[in-house]
């Protein structure tokens, strides 16, 4: 009953809903606490009455809750509420009112409300020894699981921290709405993750639901949690539990005189003594409630706040102290091991209570100290790596040497290399961070921007007061990524700027040419090591590279394997002045295949650019290449022709006789496009299997189906007894050549494209499916593109399927230098088979030749040659008199006018504007981006250089 005289403690706590499972026991041993001391007396003589209401599991009910006990109930104090979300629902009454609140309940920190006192631990005091306790015996691998809403989310970053700088890694994350009961997709995921420990964040009965089915699952590893308690245990039945792991300030299984008292006097009261640290933290609560009171002459909000600072209490988990400087308590640390009992063994526990510390700035600092030796690299780790980017280090130090800043270098790994300064500076010794060995990706470091262009690849930056760490604050930090091939990281150049050092203006610019000069330094790095490295490799591999192989930086020679050698002992001055020629040809970075004339033999050299490197093959074609007759098999090497378009498509042909693809051939009549499918079936791996070629254009519409696909017994009138293979069944296992595929009937290409898609043929008037496995060749002379968008005449889905690889033949008339080459072995063919006396041709004749347009290509070339030695009968030479009427008398056109193509036009545009570029950047590194300055050397106004600047992106 109430009296005037009782002290009044509102009570707000969740009897029902879902957090009622843990948060009816805090309320239990509160009353508890409530009944010890009015037992004992009360408060000078007042008894303390407690006031409840259920807030059900609701934070809003919890706020209403709270203004109808300060404001209708008049209670001198509150304890209770056990989620993060109601607690903060409820400070702004706090406030409002001024009345104090006894947080029962762990917490993740980061809070300071001067109306709570916080009496559950903060994650410093659970996870600062739980965590790497649980790496040393179980392994790095965590895989987190939680509630949604605040307390987990938070204390899992304080896990992720801890874990990391201890080494390990988190493998997965998953949360859970509260009072989820299915576990079944995180229960996969941590079968797929296989981390060495969960950790559970759960609260309320979904602890229950997850520690029954992840026993159910079978998965071996420990749960650790921070949460769950003896309350939980219980109401799961401890077999579900055995084995796993709870870090907590008090378990129900300490011994100590307060403890007893507690168990003892709970057991009489409610029948039970399953108890757990929160309810012991409830239970302090009041204590704490009765000894400041007790200190007060008046209770007031205001004297009970004084009185609480550094008051101490023993408690049921032994000394505790509520800090000086915050709400905070001194509390103990143990860790449990649940037994089956569903009591906790405990494992390990700290030597006395640990001090709150409940923000993140103040854990940097803790962290710092203690942590900071697992990121901080062995003195002989360091020197491993410094060795490795040793002449990177040089090359950035002498760089950016005209720069009077903090540099410092750091590995992809965020370890820092090297600290230096630039010019008139010498002061980066003051700063402990900047001692080579520690980890910035370490997250005691947060952000910098060295952490950021760490992380983000990218450049970044942070102003002083952004930085996380004090050390930082009175410095602007710069991260340069240091980019290595394919965009890889390879580290970071981080610079340390005084804030007043450099103008806001100006930093941009700096950052641009501070990013091009590293990429500068990377650049000539990767040469000088690739340079070794292919030295090495070449002097190794060299002897088993049958041509000769020559490298060449800048058109020097750097190496030449054994066969090159012996090439230039040979030729000399032709071999060396062939080879600069093509050095300097291929400035444009493509690849070139040239075949030349050195004293009468012919070689086929082959230019591979590589940056500045020029790699340049060497072979010889034997004089059998220029006579191949049709009895040899056509190799791709027997195709005459050195122009340099030509030899493109030559080369595309070589890629495409080493893969299995469809092969589409576009040209001009008698461009060669046979030539080419037969050269490349003949160097395929389909090579000892048949090449079959059939003219689309010539066949019967009647018969080409059966022609194609063959036909069973009877299947028309005519039709050959037993049946006929079509040419698809003959050219099983091998090439399958449809010369003018754009000719093919519409009906027709739908048959194909099915035996295409579906590997098989179906012979006319029969049922069998027959599996084929044949490669197409196809080529066309018309534009199939307009075939299929204008005339409808061409299937584009068919189209997609032969056009896997397209090799387009370059008409005769765009490739008059090959004619010289080409009439000679026409003729040289013709001495050797003809029978008739040797001939050459005159120059007037061949320039005759070279004077007409071909609109019949290689095939009129080689008619007219061939017409033209028979004409020339007995005599020795083929005179301009023996060439048809429609070639003498042709104008043609003047063959000393050379045109610069529009490729090679484009191609020296972009040479000559990527050197003024990099002599741009050059200058402002050298003049420290003084746009004035770097205008006057180059004798241009300053509005010209800032449009430069532009259109090159060096500055916005
Ligand atoms: N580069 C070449 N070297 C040697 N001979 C060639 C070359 N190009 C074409 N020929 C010769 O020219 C003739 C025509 O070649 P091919 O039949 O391969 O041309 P095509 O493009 O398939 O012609 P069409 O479209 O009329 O079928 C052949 O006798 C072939 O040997």
């Amino acid at each position: 009953m109430e009296n005037q005289e009782d002290i009044k403690i509102g009570l707000l706590y969740s009897l029902t809903g879902t957090t009622g499972v843990t948060e009816r026991g805090q309320y239990q041993s509160t009353l508890l606490a409530i009944k010890h001391i009015n037992d004992q007396g009360g408060i000078h003589g007042r008894r303390l009455l407690p006031i409840v209401e259920d807030i059900a599991s609701d934070p809003f009910l919890a706020a209403k809750k709270a203004e109808k006990l300060i404001v209708l109930d008049k209670v001198a104090v509150l304890i209770g509420l056990y989620t993060s979300v109601s607690r903060k629902m409820v400070i702004p009454i706090l406030e409002k009112h001024n009345v104090l609140l006894f947080y029962p309940t762990l917490y993740e920190g980061e809070e300071l409300c001067r109306n709570v006192f916080y009496c559950g631990p903060v994650p410093n005091q659970q996870l600062q020894f739980f965590i790497p306790w649980l790496i040393t015996n179980f392994g790095k691998c965590f895989y987190l699981i939680g509630s949604d809403y605040i307390y987990p989310r938070q204390t899992n970053r304080h896990i992720d921290r801890l874990v990391q700088s201890h080494g390990g890694r988190i493998v997965g994350e998953h949360y859970s709405i509260l009072g989820t009961q299915k576990f079944d997709k995180p229960i996969r995921e941590i079968v797929q993750a296989q981390p060495d420990v969960v950790f559970s964040t759960l609260v309320g009965d979904s602890v229950i639901a997850f520690y029954q089915q992840y026993r159910q699952s079978g998965i071996p590893k420990p749960i650790a949690s921070g949460i769950t308690a003896e309350t939980e245990i219980q109401a799961m039945n401890a077999a579900y539990a055995v084995g796993h792991y709870t870090s907590f300030p008090y378990f129900n299984s300490i011994r100590t005189d307060k403890n007893h008292i507690f168990q003892s006097e709970y057991r009489r009261t409610y029948g039970t003594d399953v108890i757990s640290s929160v309810m012991e933290n409830a239970y302090n609560g009041v204590f704490l409630i009765a000894e400041a009171m007790r200190k007060c002459e008046f209770i007031s909000t205001d004297c009970l706040r004084q009185a609480l600072s550094g008051i101490t209490l023993e408690a049921p988990q032994g000394n505790i102290k509520v800090d000086e400087k915050n709400h905070h308590l001194w509390l103990h640390s143990r860790i449990g091991r649940v037994n089956e009992k569903g009591q906790f063994d405990i494992v390990w526990e700290s030597d006395g209570p640990i001090a709150p510390i409940p923000f993140y700035s103040q854990t940097f600092i803790y962290e710092k100290e203690c942590a900071i030796d697992n990121n901080v690299l062995s003195h002989n780790e360091l020197q491993k790596l410094q060795n490795q980017y040793q002449i990177l280090i040089e090359k950035i130090k002498s760089a950016t040497r005209v720069f009077p800043y903090i540099f410092a270098i750091f590995d992809h790994q965020g370890v820092l290399l090297e600290t230096f300064s630039g010019e008139k500076n010498d002061d980066t010794k003051n700063i402990s961070l900047l001692n080579p060995g520690i980890r910035w990706t370490s997250p005691l470091m947060k952000r910098s921007g060295i952490t950021l262009a760490l992380s983000g690849h990218t450049e970044a930056i942070v102003f002083g007061e952004e930085h996380d760490i004090p050390e930082l604050q009175e410095f602007l930090t710069i991260g340069i990524p240091i980019k290595g091939n394919m965009e890889t990281l390879k580290g970071v150049v981080g610079v340390f700027l005084e804030l007043n050092q450099i103008d806001q203006a100006s930093i941009d610019l700096f950052i641009r040419s501070l990013s091009q000069t590293v990429e500068c330094c990377v650049e000539i790095v990767d040469q000088v090591e690739k340079c070794a490295l292919f030295q090495k490799i070449s002097r190794d591999i060299s002897q088993f590279i049958p041509e000769s192989l020559l490298l060449l930086e800048n058109g020097k020679i750097l190496f030449t394997n054994s066969a090159a050698d012996k090439l230039i002992e040979k030729h000399h001055d032709s071999v060396l002045d062939i080879v600069s020629d093509l050095s300097t040809r291929t400035m444009n970075e493509k690849e070139m295949l040239v075949r030349k004339k050195i004293n009468d033999e012919l070689y086929e050299l082959q230019t591979i650019p590589s940056e500045n490197y020029r790699y340049i093959f060497i072979k010889q074609l034997s004089s059998d290449n220029l006579t191949q007759t049709k009895s040899k098999q056509l190799l791709i090497r027997d195709i005459v022709g050195s122009n340099e378009r030509f030899l493109r498509t030559i080369q595309l042909a070589k890629s495409a006789s080493s893969i299995d693809a469809n092969v589409l051939i576009l040209g001009e009549s008698g461009t060669g496009k046979e030539i080419f499918a037969r050269a490349i079936h003949n160097e395929s791996q389909r090579k000892n299997n048949p090449f079959i070629a059939i003219n689309c254009g010539a066949m019967s519409r009647e018969l080409i189906n059966a022609e194609l696909f063959g036909y069973v017994d009877g299947a028309f009138t005519g039709a050959k007894k037993g049946g006929n293979p079509g040419k698809f069944e003959a050219a099983n296992g091998g090439t399958l050549f449809l010369d003018e595929i754009g000719d093919m009937p519409l009906e027709l290409q739908a048959t194909l494209l099915r035996v295409l898609q579906e590997r098989e043929v179906i012979r006319v008037g029969g049922h069998k499916p027959i599996p084929i496995d044949v490669r197409i060749i196809a080529a066309t002379n018309k534009k199939l593109n307009d075939e299929i968008a204008y005339k409808g005449s061409f299937r584009s889905d068919l189209y997609f399927r032969l056009n896997v690889f397209t090799i387009e033949l370059v008409p005769l008339r765009e490739r008059l230098d090959d004619i010289p080459e080409l009439v000679s072995y026409f003729i040289k063919d013709l001495n050797e088979t003809s029978g008739l006396p040797p001939k050459t041709m005159t120059t007037e004749a061949l320039q005759m030749l070279l004077r007409y347009t071909w609109p019949g290509n290689v095939r009129e070339l080689k008619n007219v040659v061939e017409r033209a030695f028979y004409v020339a009968a007995n005599s020795f030479a083929i005179t301009v008199d023996q060439l048809p009427s429609h070639i003498s008398s042709h104008t043609g056109r003047n063959l000393s006018h050379e045109l610069i193509s529009e490729e090679t036009l484009h191609d020296l545009k972009k040479i000559s504007s990527q050197i003024e570029k990099s002599e741009l950047t050059e200058l402002l590194v050298e003049y420290r981006g003084n746009i004035s300055r770097a205008a006057k050397h180059l004798g241009i106004s300053r509005t010209t250089l800032y449009r430069k600047l532009k259109e090159y992106q060096l500055i916005k």
